[in-house]
């Protein structure tokens, strides 16, 4: 087989393909946005951050601070608008040989939804509800996904780092939440208790910021490579 191509930029010529998807998932504040930024400066990378902005103003309505006031009455608009939003992000389309997604249809379900369903703060009809939405998304939409890095932290290190972070909206969240969303994390991605769409690569993000560099490098040199290999096969 003629391998030539391999030796030019391969990355840039097959643009028009499926970008090899990559979402990014863990605990709020375990550092994804940290390690998104660190993809910004490879041109072949797409970074889509989280739209938390638009959560934070529906026209002019604070979405993510409604639920976080009043989870029984505001959970399941905020749940639909994030499905909504996060679906537009699966869709988007990029020139980009690698799509990165902060978080994904999938945490936005298995993570943050089951832990409504398991406290009671969304009714199992509202969640049948957006598992119709998903289901048919899923048949009509590309929702694939190629990688899945999971930046595992304790549950107190990411509640630590969103106290540092100091978002308005978040300022009662409690250690509880961080301890739920991260068993569902571990029931998701580890247990495979719920749909896994792509191999999960784990990295240790209880490491600081100094230390974690050198994942972030072997990472970034995982995605690339397995986006050539994919491309050539
Ligand atoms: N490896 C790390 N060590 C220490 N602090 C970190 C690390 N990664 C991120 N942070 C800090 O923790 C806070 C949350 O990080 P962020 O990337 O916003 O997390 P997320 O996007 O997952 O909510 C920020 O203040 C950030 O500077
Ligand atoms: N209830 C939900 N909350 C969600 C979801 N996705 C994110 N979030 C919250 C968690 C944070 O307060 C904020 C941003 O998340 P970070 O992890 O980037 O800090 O939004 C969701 O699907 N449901």
């Amino acid at each position: 087989m003629n391998t030539d191509y391999l030796k030019r930029s391969p990355l840039k010529q097959f643009a028009s393909l499926r970008p090899y998807t990559v979402i990014v998932e863990g605990n709020i504040g375990c550092g994804k946005t940290t390690f998104l930024n660190y993809f910004q400066q490879f041109d072949d990378v797409n970074v889509l951050a989280e739209p938390v902005n638009k959560w934070r103003n529906c026209n002019g309505y604070n979405l993510l601070d409604k639920m976080y006031s009043d989870p029984k009455k505001w959970s399941f608009t905020f749940q639909s608008y994030v499905q909504l939003t996060i679906l537009q992000h699966h869709t988007m389309k990029t020139g980009h040989p690698i799509k990165l997604m902060e978080r994904s249809i999938y945490s936005a379900r298995h993570c943050f939804v089951e832990q409504m369903a398991r406290n009671g703060s969304i009714e199992r009809a509202s969640v049948s509800v957006m598992d119709e939405w998903f289901k048919w998304a899923k048949e009509n939409c590309d929702l694939s996904v190629d990688l899945i890095v999971y930046l595992k932290t304790t549950p107190e290190t990411a509640y630590q780092r969103m106290l540092a972070r100091n978002r308005p909206e978040e300022q009662y969240v409690p250690l509880e939440y961080f301890q739920d969303i991260h068993n569902l994390h571990e029931e998701w991605l580890l247990q495979k208790r719920f749909e896994c769409p792509a191999p999960v690569l784990i990295i240790d993000a209880n490491l600081d910021k100094s230390g974690i560099m050198e994942e972030y490098s072997k990472c970034k040199a995982q995605i690339f490579t397995e986006r050539e290999l994919k491309v050539a096969l």
